[in-house]
């Protein structure tokens, strides 16, 4: 799974203060813990290795809804981290900048193994100052198994 992944990078998610979210929260002990970069042809990526108890129905696939916080959190983290970038400023240097999801879409091509890891890839498009679009994928070896369709809508710090 070839991604341009820059490791030397620190994750969006590991510059973002005061993060509980279970998918991408820094500070949620009992959570996924995601951790998303920059690739070099412009869009984020994130590796993620499931645990047994991620599973679906059947335990060698991983969960769905597993699967849309995965794509969820990636998105909305990589929205935060374009919007950082726009402005010319390091992810959490100055005013905090948070986004959530409006909406999101998904389409759930193909079963997800559960023991091998996913790798997501993420396209992002600023269409106001307030609203990203995020086209989100997920692949297993190489194969395209879900794609989500995502709003990140900014919102307030306090929110
Ligand atoms: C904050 C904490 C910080 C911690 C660090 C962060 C870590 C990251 C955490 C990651 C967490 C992981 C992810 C999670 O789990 S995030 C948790 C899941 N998401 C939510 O709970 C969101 C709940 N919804 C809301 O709060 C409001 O409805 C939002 C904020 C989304 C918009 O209500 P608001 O009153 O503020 O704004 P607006 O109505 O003026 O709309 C603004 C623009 O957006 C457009 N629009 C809005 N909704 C939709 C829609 N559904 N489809 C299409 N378009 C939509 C709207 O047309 C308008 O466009 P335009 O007219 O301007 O063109």
């Amino acid at each position: 799974m070839g991604s341009g992944m820059q490791d030397i990078e620190i994750a969006f998610q590991d510059q973002l203060q005061k993060n509980h979210c279970f998918g991408c929260g820094a500070d949620n002990d009992q959570g996924l813990k995601i951790k998303s970069y920059w690739a070099d042809d412009g869009t984020a990526v994130c590796r993620f290795t499931a645990k047994p108890h991620h599973c679906a129905g059947p335990t060698r696939y991983l969960n769905g809804g597993i699967m849309a916080t995965l794509l969820d959190c990636h998105s909305i983290c990589s929205a935060i981290a374009l919007a950082y970038r726009t402005e010319g400023r390091a992810i959490s240097e100055g005013e905090s900048i948070a986004f959530v999801t409006g909406s999101m879409d998904i389409a759930y091509k193909q079963p997800v193994p559960i023991d091998s890891p996913v790798l997501l890839k993420a396209e992002l498009e600023s269409l106001s100052p307030r609203k990203t679009r995020v086209v989100c994928r997920l692949f297993s070896e190489d194969n395209l198994c879900a794609q989500a369709d995502v709003l990140a809508v900014r919102v307030p710090d306090n929110w």
